[in-house]
């Protein structure tokens, strides 16, 4: 039986995918989706010169001319400039981000200043534009900020409001529908029966998604029955789902008929069955405008297949540079023997040494069932297909989880 190699199965999944349409969201709305479009700013900020400290607005030269004490003549809180000049020998209160008034070039911090009878004597020169923010600082009008690809974070969207932005133009989020296959599932908090177990694969998925900007679309549970599988994927089309993502039945049994339904349907197969572990049965193609990911039922399979495939579609989807995590060199602890065809996912334990170095700790047991090995798991160990024996000390790439 020939098995893709991991490489040209992520290509042939990934050509031809293209980013999305973009949509308008408010500003509030927009945090962790990716920008669609330069923006521009529609401001200049600080659109005056302003404070920056408490104190008193000053004609520097006064200082220079010998001047010891200045008439106050006026207050500039902020947001209430103050409308007159200051002229020579005179002061105006001012506050943290007031304008400048006209006339003065330097603020004088109230910690210099000692203030009695609207005149203040200065106790401490300031350098000449001391504590003037200059008018665009920060940016000016027309300024572009924020470039795509770019996932919008907390300070993205902080600048985006000084630019006077309430609504932003992102990628739409693909919309993956998520469909479990399997008579022996039943869903977390459910009843199994005494044949059964929880449906787990679906909160890792779903999870995952939104973790990397997509939207999942529930579609529960579909028992090994052909009519009603058929009629959940009809579902995720009538959903319009940009990805639907089976989990289970992909392999060889006589109760894994995703692929013959999704056949039925008319999906196009792209491509079944990678040299990798955990995920052999791993199956791709197209549903009309849907993408198709059947990921095997194994949780760890599963799992392993949606961090290697499902992530990188939904970042080219999104726009995002490259949605492949890239592996870090870690040394292992201990020695590892020779892998066979299959791409191997070594769960593994990390930490550091004295020297700040990654070292790779790889279970001893592998089993593509183990869910509580992969949450205790630090990392990946990436063994290529045919890699040699390797000694405790060698340098392997790991991907960090
Ligand atoms: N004769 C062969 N048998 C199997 C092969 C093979 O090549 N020849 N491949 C094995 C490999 S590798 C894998 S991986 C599994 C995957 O098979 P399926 O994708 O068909 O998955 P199922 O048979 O439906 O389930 C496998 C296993 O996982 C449990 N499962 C399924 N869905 C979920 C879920 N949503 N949450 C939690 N657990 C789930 C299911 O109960 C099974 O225990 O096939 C091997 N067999
Ligand atoms: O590929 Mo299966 O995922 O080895 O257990």
């Amino acid at each position: 039986m020939s098995l893709m190699p991991v490489s040209e199965a992520l290509d042939k999944l990934l050509k031809g995918v293209a980013p999305l349409e973009a949509e308008t969201v408010p500003l509030e709305a927009a945090n962790g989706r990716f920008l669609a479009r330069p923006l521009a700013s529609t401001r200049t900020q600080p659109p005056f010169a302003a404070s920056a400290m408490d104190g008193y607005a000053i004609r520097r030269s006064d200082l220079t001319y010998g001047l010891t004490e200045l008439d106050v003549i006026g207050e500039a809180p902020a947001g209430h400039g103050y409308s007159g000049q200051v002229g020579p020998g005179q002061a105006v209160r001012i506050f943290t981000g007031a304008p400048v008034p006209d006339g003065a070039d330097t603020i004088l911090i109230q910690e210099n200043a000692e203030r009695s009878d609207g005149r203040i004597k200065v106790l401490e020169n300031p350098a000449k534009g001391a504590f003037v923010r200059a008018a665009g600082l920060d940016f000016s009008e027309g300024d572009i900020l924020l470039n795509p690809p770019l996932k919008l974070d907390y300070r993205h969207l902080a600048l985006a409001a000084a630019m006077n932005h309430a609504v932003l133009t992102v990628v739409k989020r693909p919309k993956v529908a998520i469909l479990a296959t399997g008579d022996e599932l039943v869903r977390p908090g459910g009843r199994p029966g005494p044949d059964q177990i929880i449906a787990s694969n679906h909160a890792g998925i779903a999870a995952m998604v939104e973790d990397c900007g997509g939207e999942p679309l529930d579609l529960g549970i579909s028992p090994d029955e052909p009519k009603e599988l058929a009629a959940c994927v009809k579902r995720a089309i009538t959903e319009e789902a940009d990805i639907l993502v089976t989990l289970g039945g992909a392999s060889v049994g006589d109760h894994d008929l995703v692929q013959d339904v999704l056949g039925n349907e008319g999906m196009d197969l792209s491509f079944w069955r990678i040299a990798m572990r955990p995920g052999k049965p791993l199956m791709a193609g197209r549903l009309g405008k849907t993408k198709v990911l059947g990921l095997p039922g194994n949780p760890v399979s599963s799992l392993v297949c949606g961090l290697l495939f499902l992530k990188p579609l939904i970042a080219k989807m999104l726009g995002a540079p490259n949605g492949s995590a890239t592996p870090k060199e870690a040394i292992l602890a201990e020695a590892i023997g020779e892998n066979d065809r299959r791409q191997d996912y070594v769960r593994a334990m990390l930490s550091e040494d004295a020297d700040g170095r990654l070292i790779a700790a790889p279970f001893p047991k592998q089993d593509s069932s183990m869910l509580a090995l992969l949450a205790k798991s630090g990392g990946l160990i990436v063994r290529p297909p045919f890699a040699p024996a390797e000694p405790a000390g060698a340098a392997v790439p790991v991907l960090v989880l």
